[in-house]
């Protein structure tokens, strides 16, 4: 038992734990599967779950309402964003099965789920008396609130009368209520399931002296700093806890699909993600077929027990970059789009594991470029700096003009039928692409400048903005042999006109791709504004940009009273 399990006697006003939103640069599919790996960046919109003893005023309105009083703990979970966002559990103990309670007995898979497996593991390491004992004679009262920026927020714009910028973004309140159902709310893609599972488990785990508020920041606050081995031990087990029932929970609440990367990146901030061998739920995932209820003994032993093998190396941006997104509001269906391009790799494994194998590559680089940026940053920020200037003086797509790519794979030993094929596929795609004009001399100097031994972070940034195009180019053989709108001709148009803005470095569409949002990655605050009028002034799809900047951390903890 840990020095905050003895101290088990809950805060008075509470605790509120924060977890962000994600977005998956590269690594869309094949993070899937643990041979390959992803690049996660945390987003600074957070949710925030608060838990607090329900007082007993509130508690015997709610029983008088209800009609009972009796029967576990009480749990009354509220989302005020939303206009059904009320959910009243009694917790049994023994046995941390959850159920509903008039008037507020309707389900949210996620919150029940965390709920449960929350309960199961402490009701295990603690006892169900003093499990009980420790939630009080009143119960509990969560609070779930989430940054807009999980939410699209351009009805309430417009209902407000206000334009789709950024500005009018920041001027609506925080927490700003949707008007809507849960089940109706138009998504951005931030991962709101991960970030709100991800904090409601680590909420409650601090709530009940399971893991420690100090454990949350642990990745970040040790990096690099002197602190005690053995308490940052403890700590690093604590977060590990709050990963694996975060991770367990959200999976069986989305069915056992995902690689689980949102939930890591809601726990430990930005990384490259490789994930678990989805073998350690096994045992849990077949009681549940076999009875259709969590089993506490398969899940505590997952839990506490189970060999975890994913691999998480933090990763920040490189100084002087904005990460920026622009919603499209219409929605990509990720779970669809999993099962058809399992399905296709199933029918064309040859095809589909070479363009695995090729995608690998493209993503390694881009991963390596921009740790590399880093590492320049590191060795001379004077020459970092001139070459962003430098860089950030021209359009894109004069880079990518001046420093064309054929697009194509060359690699030695690849199959050469399936090279070929490829070969093929990718050329017959960019046909139709748009080519920037620019006249020879200034090729050349653009050329000249970006092989300067003297500019090697100019050389790095150029190699990226190739790198992301290389991406999107096999990303697209496998949208057409998979018939998977993984990379939708609308969103390549305006990906295209994002690259007529100087200071663009990387683009795409994150995740499993589709109608969620576009990417941009820039190099100076006029690229920022040069992307934002681009997305402004678009009129084949609505681009709402979000208030993206790279989070700092991942979960956080704050104590109250
Ligand atoms: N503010 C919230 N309060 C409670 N549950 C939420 C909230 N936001 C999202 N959820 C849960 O997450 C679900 C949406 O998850 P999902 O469809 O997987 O989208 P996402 O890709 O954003 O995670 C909702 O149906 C609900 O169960
Ligand atoms: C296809 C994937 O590899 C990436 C999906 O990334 P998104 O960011 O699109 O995810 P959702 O928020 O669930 O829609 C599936 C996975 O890794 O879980």
């Amino acid at each position: 038992m840990t020095s905050a399990q003895a101290a088990a006697q809950p805060p008075a006003s509470g605790v509120s734990v924060s977890a962000p939103g994600k977005v998956l640069l590269t690594g869309g599919y094949l993070v899937l599967d643990p041979r390959f790996s992803g690049l996660v960046v945390a987003t600074d919109a957070r949710f925030v779950v608060h838990v607090a003893a329900e007082s007993e005023s509130d508690a015997a309105a709610a029983a008088a309402a209800a009609g009972t009083s009796e029967g576990g703990v009480r749990v009354r979970v509220r989302s005020p964003q939303f206009i059904d966002g009320a959910w009243d559990r009694t917790i049994a103990l023994p046995g941390s099965r959850v159920a509903g309670v008039p008037p507020h007995a309707a389900g949210n898979v996620f919150v029940d789920t965390a709920l449960e497996c929350v309960f199961a593991v402490l009701e295990r390491r603690m006892g169900p008396a003093a499990l009980a004992a420790a939630a009080g004679p009143c119960g509990l009262r969560i609070t779930v609130n989430a940054d807009n920026d999980f939410y699209s927020q351009t009805d309430d714009l417009d209902r407000r009368g206000l334009p789709h910028t950024a500005d009018a973004l920041a001027s609506l309140p925080q927490f700003n209520a949707t008007h809507t159902r849960i089940a109706d709310v138009k998504k951005t893609g931030l991962g709101s399931s991960a970030a709100m599972t991800t904090s409601l488990c680590a909420a409650l785990l601090v709530f009940f002296g399971a893991v420690e508020p100090a454990a949350m920041s642990v990745l970040v606050r040790d990096a690099g700093a002197d602190v005690d081995a053995a308490i940052a031990a403890a700590h690093r087990a604590q977060l590990d806890l709050v990963y694996r029932i975060a991770q367990i929970s959200h999976c069986l609440a989305q069915r056992n699909s995902g690689s689980g990367f949102d939930v890591s990146s809601a726990a430990v901030g930005s990384h490259e993600y490789t994930r678990y061998d989805p073998v350690v739920l096994d045992s849990l995932v077949r009681t549940i077929k076999e009875t259709g209820q969590i089993d506490a003994d398969a899940l505590y032993e997952a839990v506490e027990r189970g060999t975890w093998t994913q691999r998480i190396t933090p990763f920040k941006m490189p100084p002087g970059l904005s990460l920026m997104l622009g919603d499209v509001s219409v929605g990509t269906n990720t779970v669809k789009f999993v099962s058809k391009v399992l399905r296709w790799r199933a029918e064309e494994p040859e095809l589909g594991e070479f363009l695995w194998q090729q995608l690998n590559r493209a993503n390694t680089r881009a991963v390596t470029a921009l740790k590399r940026l880093n590492a320049l940053h590191a060795a001379d920020a004077v020459e970092y700096a001139a070459s962003l200037e430098l860089f950030a003086a021209v359009p894109a797509s004069h880079w990518a003009a001046a420093i064309p790519r054929t697009a194509s794979i060359d690699g030695a030993g690849a199959d050469a039928a399936l090279r070929d094929l490829v070969n093929e596929r990718l050329a017959a795609l960019a046909s139709g692409d748009k080519a920037a004009n620019i006249d020879q001399g200034e090729a050349l100097r653009l050329a000249a400048l970006a092989h300067d031994a003297s500019k090697p972070t100019l050389a790095c940034l150029v190699d990226t903005l190739g790198i992301f195009g290389d991406i999107r180019s096999l990303l697209r053989v496998v949208s057409d042999r998979a018939q998977v709108p993984i990379t939708p001709p609308e969103q390549l148009r305006l990906i295209d006109a994002c690259h007529d803005v100087a200071g663009l470095l990387a683009a795409g569409i994150p995740g499993a791709g589709g109608y969620d949002a576009i990417f941009c990655i820039v190099v100076s605050d006029e690229a920022k504004r040069g992307v934002q009028r681009v997305w402004s002034a678009w009129t084949e799809t609505a681009v709402m940009p979000l208030l993206q900047n790279e989070a700092k951390f991942g979960l956080h903890a704050e104590i109250h009273g």
